[in-house]
């Protein structure tokens, strides 16, 4: 006789077919489980779509086209840049006396958006123009004129297989407020509700200035007031736009500022030493920002000729603002509502342009040595100027003295930026990736892309939500296989004898 283990006998009790068919349920039920929560929460495609908008501005025309996911998130900042395309020739408001050629002129840059754009994203895709100060002073100067350019884009962007929703002329206060979205929502800073950034924009025929202050709310001068609600918080924004203000304009007002006699030449002191260059008094007057000051006898033409002071140049540009009136508490010039600045400043476009030539970009070199270096640069001859840079062009580089100073005069006289507010400035060109400048913001708001409330995000990121679906999903299986415990084959504790 001997004795043994009954149950070491009996058949191991995973190959009971009962245990072997709940095992196999369960598995199965497990990975169904997960695999639908994973399905469920997967970002449902990951194709993308596209938007494109057109800035129309006074100097050139810029195409940029923007793409996010196709699916949820349009609300989470995901909106980018992915393509940009200069319009070769200048502004569609130069064409005021060949429209059509204004058409025509977009056809290069459109024709590489329907290339970047995948072919099936091509109906859905809202294709947008905004023109800036250019087409304003032309509305302005001739408005059957700027009627007809219109017209005549309008037939050339309908010609596109997009979306196309109108070209239009933005009002100052919408340039600036989208300005300063774009700004703002690139850097994250409206979905997180953090403090936002001021926007600086200068273009060519006007410029402007944006940011929230914390003793504006919109009473004093409404007409500076914007209101936003954004990921719900409530932005009270104040923004001023400058016509004539953007750099080409000034400049024009300064050289209006020497020409009042009407003289056969000038020595302006915002062009460099050895500069001259014969140019129209019809041309530099055929603009409504100085045509009321040309002189009343002039000869066709004068000799523009430089020395290159900066200290007489900032004399001259400061004598285009006006600080004679203010009906406010404060003013910037012209009699303007302004107040106090507040907080950081990002500032683009010719701001960048030409403090990036100039190699200023760095604000916390002290104000005063930053007008030093400026100064320096104005007093180089001009034939040294063109050796130091054979590749940039002849406009621009004749112009960079005129312009630093401008800059640097319009924030310090124009916005009062001091020695120790300077450094809240930052020169920038693009935020991860996307240009600044009102184009992002424009687009953003026609589409409704932020909305008014903080989008209800999931309680759980996705990768927590799958884990603990997973741990539970295998607890309940554990403890479900324990519950079975009754009917599992019972081993005597004793030896028996057979
Ligand atoms: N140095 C330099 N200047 C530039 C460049 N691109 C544009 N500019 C000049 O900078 C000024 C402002 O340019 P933008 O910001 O494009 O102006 P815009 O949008 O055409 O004009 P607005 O309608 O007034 O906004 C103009 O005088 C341009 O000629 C560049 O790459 N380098
Ligand atoms: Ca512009």
């Amino acid at each position: 006789q001997s004795a043994q283990f009954l149950c070491m006998k009996e058949k191991n009790p995973w190959h009971r077919p009962v245990t072997i068919i709940i095992t196999v349920i369960g598995v199965i039920a497990i990975v169904a489980l997960v695999t639908v929560a994973v399905l469920q929460n997967w970002p449902l495609s990951q194709k993308y779509k596209y938007g494109i908008v057109l800035d129309a501005g006074s100097s050139h025309t810029a195409l940029y086209i923007y793409e996010w996911p196709a699916e949820k998130d349009n609300n989470t900042g995901r909106v980018e840049q992915t393509h940009s395309c200069t319009v070769k020739g200048p502004g569609i408001s130069s064409y005021a006396s060949a429209p059509q050629k204004a058409g025509e002129s977009l056809t290069e840059c459109m024709q590489e958006a329907v290339h970047r754009v995948p072919k099936k994203r091509h109906h859905e895709t809202p294709l947008y123009l905004g023109a800036t100060a250019g087409m304003r002073l032309l509305n302005v100067q001739n408005s059957s004129a700027s009627n007809k350019v219109f017209q005549a884009v309008d037939e050339a962007l309908r010609e596109f297989p997009f979306a196309f929703q109108g070209a239009r002329i933005l009002s100052g206060q919408e340039e600036g407020a989208f300005g300063w979205v774009t700004v703002n929502y690139l850097d994250d800073r409206l979905r997180q509700g953090l403090e936002t950034n001021g926007a600086l924009d200068l273009g060519g025929a006007s410029t402007q200035i944006s940011f929230v202050s914390s003793n504006y709310d919109g009473s004093e001068s409404p007409s500076n007031s914007v209101n936003f609600r954004l990921y719900g918080n409530d932005y009270n924004l104040y923004t001023h736009s400058f016509l004539c203000y953007g750099k080409d304009q000034a400049l024009r007002m300064t050289l209006a500022q020497q020409t009042r006699s009407g003289p056969t030449s000038i020595l302006d002191p915002c062009f460099h030493d050895g500069y001259s260059e014969t140019k129209e008094y019809s041309k530099l007057y055929d603009s409504p920002c100085v045509s009321d000051r040309k002189p009343q006898e002039a000869p066709s033409t004068y000799i523009h000729t430089g020395k290159g002071n900066f200290h007489q140049c900032q004399e001259i540009v400061k004598s285009v603002f006006n600080f004679t009136h203010c009906q406010y508490s404060q003013c910037s010039f012209n009699g303007i509502f302004q107040p106090h600045l507040q907080g950081p400043f990002g500032a683009f476009s010719a701001y960048y342009f030409v403090m990036n030539f100039l190699k200023l970009t760095n604000t916390s070199i002290p104000l005063e040595q930053v007008k030093e270096k400026l100064a320096h640069y104005c007093a180089t001859p001009w034939t040294q100027i063109q050796k130091q840079y054979p590749n940039v062009k002849h406009k621009y580089l004749a112009e960079y003295c005129f312009s630093g100073t401008y800059i640097l005069t319009l924030l310090t006289e124009g916005y009062n930026f001091t020695s120790e507010s300077y450094p809240n400035i930052k020169f920038i060109k693009e935020i991860k990736g996307s240009d600044a400048g009102w184009t992002l913001g424009y687009m953003l708001n026609l589409t409704n892309m932020i909305p008014a409330e903080a989008p209800d995000s999931p309680p759980l990121p996705h990768a927590g939500y799958i884990s603990i679906v997973t741990v539970i999903a295998v607890l309940l299986f554990v403890l479900f296989i324990l519950s079975m415990r009754p009917f599992w084959p019972q081993c005597s504790k004793e030896p028996q004898i057979i």
